[in-house]
């Protein structure tokens, strides 16, 4: 991606804003910067009404780190380098709002977002560098790669299907990352994923229509994250699987993401770019 190289990138160590810091990956942020070596928590968001506002970012660990819950965006960003925002489309709009407006660069790791949302966040990019990706795990970005490769070797006489597995409390469905991989093998085979894409079977559906990407959504239990990429052929048929046992991987990764964001000053960035996988 195309950007501009700040005149004065911060230096370490980074500070860091965690939103929707009482959320599932907000804590897993919140333990991973209290072990890092070059990144510290500087600030923690959440929604006005929810439970954990005046509280400790870090109570839940049993430790006191000095730095209080707030929903106010500009007093949690004050003292930030980078926002890390795990939450929702609505809530990640706003939090970027005010991060261009103080000059805040952010890794977005939130999914679900609106192709009219996606648009606003890249006009966000002119003003603050940003990383967004669906997922930060370097093995599910190591898997697009794979994918990509496959999906050109395998372009005739096979079926492609991504099928995703996740918690109980996930809410959108498919995950980003099943999207990202329908994305990616979409572009390798030069179709366009809005035209071909098939979320979901149900009734007398007739026969599979060879030029389809079909998903399939299962929500259950604790999975943390599967994603497994079928090409079904005719006497043979790859599967290429992801499962994230522990979402540490998508908390290392946003670090990475930080760490890439010093030496930017504005522009749109993936997990691709962090990695070097471009
Ligand atoms: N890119 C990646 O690698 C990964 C992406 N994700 C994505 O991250 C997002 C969060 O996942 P997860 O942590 O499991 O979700 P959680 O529901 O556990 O956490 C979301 C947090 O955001 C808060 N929140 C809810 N609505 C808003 C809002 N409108 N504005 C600001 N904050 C809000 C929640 O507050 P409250 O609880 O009070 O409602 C909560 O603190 C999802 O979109 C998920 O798909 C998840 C894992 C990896
Ligand atoms: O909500 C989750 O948990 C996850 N969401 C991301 C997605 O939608 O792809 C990444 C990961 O799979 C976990």
């Amino acid at each position: 991606m195309t950007a501009t190289t700040s005149s004065a990138p911060c230096v370490a160590p980074y500070r860091v804003a965690v939103a929707g810091a009482s959320g599932r990956m907000g804590r897993m942020l919140i333990e991973a910067l209290r072990a890092s070596d070059d990144c510290v928590l500087s600030g923690a968001l959440d929604i006005p009404d929810s439970p954990a506002i005046g509280t400790d970012a870090t109570a839940f660990l049993g430790h006191t780190s000095g730095v209080t819950i707030t929903s106010d965006l500009r007093a949690g960003l004050a003292n930030a380098d980078v926002l890390i925002d795990f939450t929702r489309p609505e809530g990640t709009l706003a939090h970027l709002q005010v991060c261009a407006e103080l000059g805040v660069k952010a890794v977005i790791g939130t999914t679900g977002f609106t192709p009219a949302q996606k648009t606003e966040i890249t006009a966000l990019a002119q003003r603050t560098a940003l990383v967004m990706a669906p997922n930060m795990s370097v093995g599910v970005n190591v898997t697009l790669k794979l994918l990509e490769m496959a999906a050109k070797a395998l372009s005739t006489g096979y079926d492609i299907e991504i099928i995703e597995a996740h918690h109980r409390h996930k809410v959108d469905a498919p995950s980003g990352t099943a999207l990202k991989m329908g994305e990616v093998i979409a572009d390798a085979l030069g179709r366009d994923l809005k035209e071909c894409a098939v979320y979901g079977r149900e009734g007398v559906t007739g026969e599979r229509d060879p030029s389809t990407i079909g998903f399939a959504t299962v929500r259950g239990g604790d999975i943390v994250g599967d994603h497994t990429v079928l090409f079904a052929g005719t006497g043979e048929r790859i599967e290429i699987t992801h499962k994230s046992s522990s979402r540490a991987t998508y908390a290392q990764g946003s670090l990475r993401a930080v760490r890439f964001l010093h030496a930017q000053k504005t522009g749109m960035f993936d997990m691709f770019d962090v990695l070097g996988l471009n």
